[in-house]
């Protein structure tokens, strides 16, 4: 009796430690968020002048990336995507809006030599491109012995091969003039992984380690001016997740598009939304394993996905 007894105090004493210590983080970090807030907002950047482009921009979350950054006064707004009629309408909605002018071009993403010749006709065209938006995305829905091999592929290729294409095109113009920002929008499912969707979570924990390497070497090579930002947004509510009936903290494209360009003008490196979401960084790095199991499965959050990928 008396060992276990005394396990059990040694178990609770470290529980309560690891809490107390929760509690210390949880209060820095606040402190520190509050901090950067307040010293942020003194240095906000316009956006007002720059040349946006935007892939993935004929529907969804790109679409209204398009239409909010046309509101801030961006000066051009260059939309890429597949289906021509859909950005040739989005061209319109951004034209009415105020006085940005706006570009589309077709292109897959997911094919290299593709966007190497589109940023080139752009740069020959528009211009130089100073804030790029690297959004363009698919997924396909099947555990990994459902999902076929050039799903999976394709997955990658577009989710976060491209990212590198378009990076490394509109990169050194942006190092030379001293100016520009990349922009990734990644997922919350690049921080932790749903079932179902093995190819799309790998594609996106790849984007958070892209955009991480990105921001660290842009650092040491003393590129400060052009800023680099990882956005990780939770279920939207576009045509990408429509089969996935999770209700709750899903977000609008438009809350999306909203916080991102928020997040340029005060330079944030990384974007969580919605901020409830902060919470998967303690599930997964201070508490067993199993809690960030049992969270999803309490919220019905694997059942959700067990229909999005039934439905698929
Ligand atoms: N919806 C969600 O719950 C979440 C989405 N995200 C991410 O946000 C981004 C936008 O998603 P969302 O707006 O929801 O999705 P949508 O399905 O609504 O839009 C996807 C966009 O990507 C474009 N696209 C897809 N494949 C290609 C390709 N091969 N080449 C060029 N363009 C392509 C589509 O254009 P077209 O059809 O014209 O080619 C479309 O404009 C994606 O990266 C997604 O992973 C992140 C978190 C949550
Ligand atoms: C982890 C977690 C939740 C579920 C999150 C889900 C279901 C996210 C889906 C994200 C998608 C579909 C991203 C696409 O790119 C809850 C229930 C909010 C509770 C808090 C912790």
């Amino acid at each position: 009796m008396a060992p276990f007894l005394t396990r059990l105090l040694k178990a609770l004493c470290e529980s309560s430690l690891r809490i107390l210590l929760l509690f210390f983080v949880v209060l820095f970090r606040s402190c520190q968020f509050v901090c950067v807030r307040v010293l942020r907002a003194e240095r906000r950047k316009s956006v007002s002048g720059e040349t946006v482009l935007i892939t993935g921009a004929s529907r969804g979350i790109g679409r209204c990336l398009a239409l909010e950054f046309a509101k801030h006064g961006a000066d051009t707004i260059v939309l890429w995507g597949r289906n021509e009629e859909k950005l040739s309408s989005v061209k319109k909605e951004v034209e009415e809006i105020g006085t940005s002018r706006c570009h589309f071009y077709r292109c897959d993403v997911g094919d290299r030599q593709q966007v190497y010749r589109t940023i080139q006709k752009v740069q020959e065209d528009v211009g130089t491109i100073t804030i790029l938006v690297n959004n363009a995305g698919v997924v396909h829905g099947g555990t990994l012995l459902e999902t076929k091999d050039d799903k999976i592929e394709e997955t990658l290729r577009v989710n976060t091969l491209s990212h590198f294409w378009t990076t490394k095109s509109v990169l050194p113009t942006m190092i030379a003039r001293r100016r520009g920002h990349v922009v990734g929008i990644a997922s919350t499912l690049g921080l932790f992984a749903l079932p179902g969707v093995s190819d799309y979570v790998t594609s996106k924990f790849s984007l958070v380690g892209f955009y991480e390497s990105l921001a660290v070497e842009l650092k040491q090579q003393g590129h400060r001016d052009v800023g680099v930002m990882c956005v990780c947004p939770g279920h939207t509510t576009t045509d990408m997740f429509k089969d996935l009936t999770t209700q709750s903290f899903s977000l609008t494209p438009q809350q999306v598009a909203e916080q991102t360009i928020e997040a340029v003008k005060t330079n944030q490196r990384r974007v969580i939304l919605p901020r409830v979401m902060h919470l998967t960084w303690i599930l997964k790095s201070w508490l067993p394993g199993s809690w960030m199991w049992n969270t999803l499965y309490v919220t019905g959050a694997l059942k959700d996905m067990e229909k999005f990928c039934t439905k698929r």
